[in-house]
C-alpha cells in the first residue's frame, strides 16, 4: 500500500455558540492550529455544520456570512499556509436572495474546489422558515478521489447517497448539528450509507448545548465495510484517523453490489 492511497483526516468536533460568530471564529482559529500542531499532520480537516452562527435562525439574515467571504478568507489562508485540504463543514451564508446552509471545500493551495448548499431543509429545527434550499448535488475531488457532499438531514435520503456513488463517489462527507435524542438514528443512517454504497463516510457533528438542544458529538469515520475507523465521544475534541482509500475498490469487487443492481425493476 502506497502513502498516496492513504488519507489522514482530522475532524474538529466543536461546541458552537449560537448567535455569536465572533466567538465561533475565534474558537475555530485555536482548534485549527491545534489540529496541525501534532506530530502527524492531517491532509484534510473537516468542521461541523453551521459552526459560524449555530441555529440562531431568527437573526440569521444579519448573522450569516455574506457570500461566505469571511469564511473563505480565513480557511483559504489556513489551507494555503499549511498545505492542507479543508472541508468547511457548513456555514450560514447570505446571498442576494436569502440565507443558505453552505459547504465549501478548499484544496491545499487554498482554492475553493467545490461548494454545496443543503438541499433538504430540516423542519424539526425550522430550517425551511429561514433558509433557502440548494438545488444542486455536491461533488468534489479529494486527493484525486471522487467524493460527495451532504449536510446533516440529507443522510435520511438514501437516493442522494446512491446517486453520488453511481457518479463515482468513494468518500461521502457529512457535517452536522445532530442533536439528542437521535444518536441511534445518526449512527445507523451513517453506517447504512457506508455499507449500501460501499464508501467511506466521514461525518463531523458538533457538541455542547444551545438553548434547549444538546448535541452528542460522536463524529464518525466509517469504512466501506461499515466498520468504525474512529468515533469521538460527547466532548469537544479533534478526532484524527487515517483511511486506506484502496479499501473502496476491494469491497466493491468482493460484493459487486453496483454490478448486481436491477434498476429496471425498481
Ligand atoms: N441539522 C440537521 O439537519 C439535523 C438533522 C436531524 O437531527 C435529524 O434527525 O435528521
Amino acid at each position: 500500500m502506497t502513502a498516496q492511497n492513504r488519507l489522514r483526516i482530522a475532524l474538529i468536533q466543536m461546541h458552537v455558540e449560537a448567535g455569536h460568530p465572533e466567538a465561533n471564529f475565534r474558537k475555530l482559529e485555536t482548534l485549527l492550529q491545534e489540529a496541525v500542531s501534532g506530530e502527524v499532520k492531517p491532509q484534510l480537516i473537516m468542521l461541523p455544520e453551521m459552526w459560524n452562527t449555530g441555529y440562531a435562525l431568527e437573526e440569521i439574515r444579519t448573522l450569516a456570512d455574506r457570500n461566505g467571504e469571511r469564511t473563505k478568507k480565513m480557511l483559504s489562508a489556513f489551507a494555503r499556509e499549511h498545505g492542507v485540504q479543508v472541508h468547511c463543514g457548513s456555514i450560514a451564508e447570505s446571498r442576494e436572495d436569502g440565507v443558505y446552509n453552505t459547504s465549501y471545500f478548499f484544496n491545499g493551495q487554498g482554492e475553493v474546489e467545490a461548494d454545496y448548499s443543503k438541499i433538504h431543509l430540516f423542519r424539526l429545527m425550522n430550517e425551511e422558515k429561514h433558509l433557502l434550499a440548494g438545488n444542486v448535488t455536491g461533488r468534489l475531488k479529494v486527493s484525486e478521489v471522487d467524493s460527495g457532499m451532504m449536510i446533516c438531514y440529507d443522510i435520511r435520503f438514501p437516493e442522494l447517497a446512491r446517486k453520488l456513488a453511481l457518479e463515482g463517489a468513494k468518500l461521502l462527507f457529512v457535517p452536522a448539528q445532530w442533536p439528542n435524542p437521535r444518536l441511534h438514528h445518526w449512527r445507523t443512517l451513517l453506517m447504512a450509507r457506508a455499507i449500501e454504497n460501499q464508501m467511506f463516510v466521514i461525518a463531523c457533528n458538533r457538541c455542547g448545548t444551545s438553548g434547549t438542544s444538546s448535541f452528542f458529538g460522536h463524529s464518525l469515520i466509517i469504512d466501506p465495510w461499515g466498520e468504525v475507523v474512529a468515533e469521538a465521544g460527547e466532548m469537544e475534541t479533534i478526532l484524527h484517523a487515517e483511511i486506506d482509500l484502496d479499501l473502496v475498490d476491494e469491497v466493491r469487487s468482493r460484493i459487486p453490489v453496483f454490478e448486481d443492481r436491477r434498476p429496471a425493476l425498481y
